[in-house]
């Protein structure tokens, strides 16, 4: 299909398509998901209709997988070019967007369709959440309301780690962040191990801007280092709603185990007082961080997924190359 731009896109640097063109782009996928691999796909979100995974996630799979190719053979040029034998480059996918709009049933979604294609069947997922600073010393710098702010993170370590992952450190090590216990857990680490692509989830993932009185630009930013990225977008009206409603079924599950730093707080709250304490902390904290600094990095993506009201794509952005 050839997409003539409209007047408008002829000068943006995306090209827009509807939910209907996207779709037709899956036309030659080859890849066949069994009655089974669609019911582990559900089991990433009970609430996603499998029409969803063929009309949006397939088809974004299947750019991907071209994406990935055409990039291991690049690299494969400039390894016999140096005359390094099978170095391995992980192939890096950053994706960003506001608390409770859906990156990390995103990443999941696209983790387990992209391994099923046989050039890179390991695929890894890290959250920036593990690189948000202990509560211990967001306490000491007095920014416990202010997690996900690009001052709550460790961003030094953060881009070490996604640099090092790139130049094939053969085990990188990620902290682990538990939102059970709202602090990042002291004994636990993940392992990045050489995969053949890694997907990167967090809020912050495409911010380039320093903070507080070091405003000025870093010289390194985390997605110089990512082959593609993408921003998952949504109305703020509905991705607030989506937060308040993930919200209600933490009341009735994590925050009923005793261990959560919330239980004492939330577990027993009526179900209108559960709405007001999400919208509050939606609007004093998530919400500002929307508007302040993610929703800015949008047009830094490769890829915008702009969703409807009920978490279904209506639209794709895809920067032109
Ligand atoms: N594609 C989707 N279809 C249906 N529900 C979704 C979809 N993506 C996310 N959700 C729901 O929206 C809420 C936020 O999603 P989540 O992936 O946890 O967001 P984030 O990682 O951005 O905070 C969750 O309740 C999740 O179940
Ligand atoms: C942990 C988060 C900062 C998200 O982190 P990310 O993985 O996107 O880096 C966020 O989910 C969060 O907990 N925000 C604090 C306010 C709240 O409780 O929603």
């Amino acid at each position: 299909m050839i997409k003539v731009p409209t007047k408008d896109e002829k000068f943006s640097p995306f090209i827009t398509f509807s939910r209907e063109e996207w779709k037709e782009l899956r036309a030659s996928t080859p890849l066949s998901l069994t009655e089974a691999d669609l019911l582990k796909l559900q089991g990433i979100n009970e609430n996603l209709s499998i029409e969803e995974v063929s009309d949006i996630y397939l088809p974004l799979s299947r750019l991907l997988n071209l994406y990935v190719a055409a990039t291991q053979n690049l690299y494969d040029a400039t390894n016999t070019f140096f005359g390094n034998k099978n170095q391995k480059v992980p192939y890096i996918i950053g994706i960003a967007g506001s608390v409770a709009v859906g990156k990390s049933t995103t990443a999941r979604i696209l983790q387990a369709l992209l391994s099923h294609w046989p050039n890179h069947p390991k695929v890894d997922l890290v959250t920036t959440d593990g690189f948000l600073y202990p509560n211990r010393i967001l306490e000491e710098k007095g920014l416990m309301k202010r997690k996900g702010f690009p001052e709550s993170y460790d961003l030094k370590r953060l881009i070490r780690f996604v640099a090092d992952v790139k130049s094939g450190v053969p085990e990188v090590t990620v902290p682990v962040y538990s939102h059970l216990a709202y602090d990042i857990l002291p004994n636990e680490v993940q392992v990045i191990r050489q995969p053949d692509i890694m997907i990167i989830e967090g809020l912050n993932v495409l911010q380039t801007a320093g903070y507080g009185n070091q405003r000025h630009m870093p010289s390194v930013f985390v997605s110089d280092f990512f082959d593609f990225s993408i921003y998952v977008d949504a109305d703020e009206n509905d991705i607030t709603r989506w937060y308040v409603e993930r919200f209600r079924v933490l009341r009735k599950t994590a925050f009923q185990n005793p261990n959560s730093y919330f239980h004492h707080r939330y577990a027993n709250l009526a179900m209108e007082e559960v709405d007001e304490v999400a919208m509050q902390i939606w609007n004093e904290i998530n919400g500002v961080n929307l508007r302040e600094n993610i929703s800015p990095t949008r047009f830094r993506a490769d890829l915008i997924l702009e969703k409807g009201p009920d978490h279904s794509v209506k639209e794709v952005k895809l920067r032109k190359l």
